[in-house]
């Protein structure tokens, strides 16, 4: 490493020594440390199935996806997932909820990266530790009943955490990649395919496309040895509307249009509007408006629709990285909306689709 990059800072904080390499476990390794407690796996794989089943239309329901940006206390993460799983049943009949576990986050220059990359928070990258804290927090959350919901943006470490997601997101940034499709096409779990930050929807469709099919791709296999991968091809993919370069993509005229491009690529017109990103302008208490119109566009008849996301943690808004001086369940990334707001937009959202 050059001595700039040595000396260089995160958040103003300097970086410690550089170590060029340490070792990780391996993905065996970890699963074997902290194995899914008996029943789980066919919990998880149930969970799944209810996704599969809204997205083929089997299901009415409305599929939220819905927690913090990301997670970097997962004290406070749990916290946010009792309540959260003591909600769900009260909303089960027309809300599917799924807590976003996002250890992993993508960044448009530099910034923290993630649980999982940095859990001191500090740039000093305990990614073993982070490792092992991301899977034991999951497994934590998941005993609580909740479905999951995560960024995969690092290839390598999917095998340490997949067992464990229902849900899967490949972001704006990394839609159009090849690895990411590929690695898609294996999971067992269901994965919206973000459009590009630019608000493009084609490389979504096309990610779709492609992961759809079977592919042989670089891997690892459990005990971390080079494999040729063979994946099936994952046919439960969907299309997420995150709006693009500061402009929205939620509304009616910008959903028929993503409905009518999914048709004709021949893919199942379903679709998931996240209501934060660009569809908020960045503001996150704009998340509700975007919300109660995709709610009144579903009642309307767009069959199309048949999910949310939403970014919440226990309290509202966002804070600076500063390790020692952070407000306990308060976003370090974008900021999101507080815990009895959130409460308050799902009851009133399943109310809505009650009466309908
Ligand atoms: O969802 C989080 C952010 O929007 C994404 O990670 C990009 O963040 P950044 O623009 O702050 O780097
Ligand atoms: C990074 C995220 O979203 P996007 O890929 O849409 O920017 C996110 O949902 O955390």
């Amino acid at each position: 490493m050059t001595a700039s990059l040595a000396t260089a800072t995160l958040n103003g904080t300097a970086r410690p020594a550089h170590h060029p390499v340490r070792a990780l476990p391996t993905a065996g390794e970890l699963r074997r440390a902290l194995p899914l407690p008996p029943g789980l796996a066919e919990r998880i794989a149930g969970q799944r199935q209810a996704i599969r089943d809204i997205l083929d239309g089997r299901d009415d329901r409305l599929l939220v996806v819905v927690g913090p940006c990301s997670i970097h206390d997962p004290e406070a993460a749990l916290a946010y997932a009792r309540r959260l799983a003591e909600l769900a049943p009260r909303v089960e009949d027309r809300l599917l909820l799924v807590m976003r576990v996002y250890v992993e986050k993508p960044r448009t220059t530099v910034g923290w990266k993630g649980l999982a990359y940095d859990p001191d928070l500090d740039g000093s990258g305990d990614m073993a530790t982070g490792l092992e804290l991301s899977r034991r927090l999951m497994r934590d959350i998941a005993e609580l009943g909740l479905p999951l919901a995560t960024e995969l943006l690092q290839p390598m470490l999917a095998p340490y955490l997949d067992d464990l997601l229902t849900w899967v997101a490949i972001g704006a940034r990394t839609t159009e990649s090849q690895l990411h499709r590929e690695l898609a096409s294996g999971l067992p779990a269901v994965v919206g395919f973000k459009n590009a930050t630019s608000g493009d929807i084609q490389v979504a469709l096309d990610a779709m496309s492609a992961a759809a099919h079977p592919h042989r791709h670089f891997g690892l296999d459990p005990e971390g040895r080079p494999v040729v991968q063979e994946t099936a091809g994952n046919a439960h993919t969907h299309l997420v509307l995150r709006g693009g370069h500061g402009e929205p993509n939620y509304q009616a005229p910008h959903v028929t249009a993503a409905r009518r491009a999914l048709e004709q690529a021949g893919l199942t017109p379903r679709l998931m509007v996240d209501c934060s990103h660009a569809n908020a302008r960045k503001e996150h208490r704009r998340q509700g408006e975007v919300m109660r119109d995709v709610l009144a566009q579903r009642l309307a008849g767009e069959s199309a629709l048949c999910g949310l996301m939403i970014e919440s943690h226990l309290h509202e808004g966002k804070q600076p990285l500063a390790p020692g001086k952070l407000r306990y369940g308060v976003s370090v990334t974008d900021a999101c909306l507080g815990w009895e707001t959130t409460e308050q937009l799902l009851l009133s959202a399943a109310e809505r689709l009650r009466q309908s």
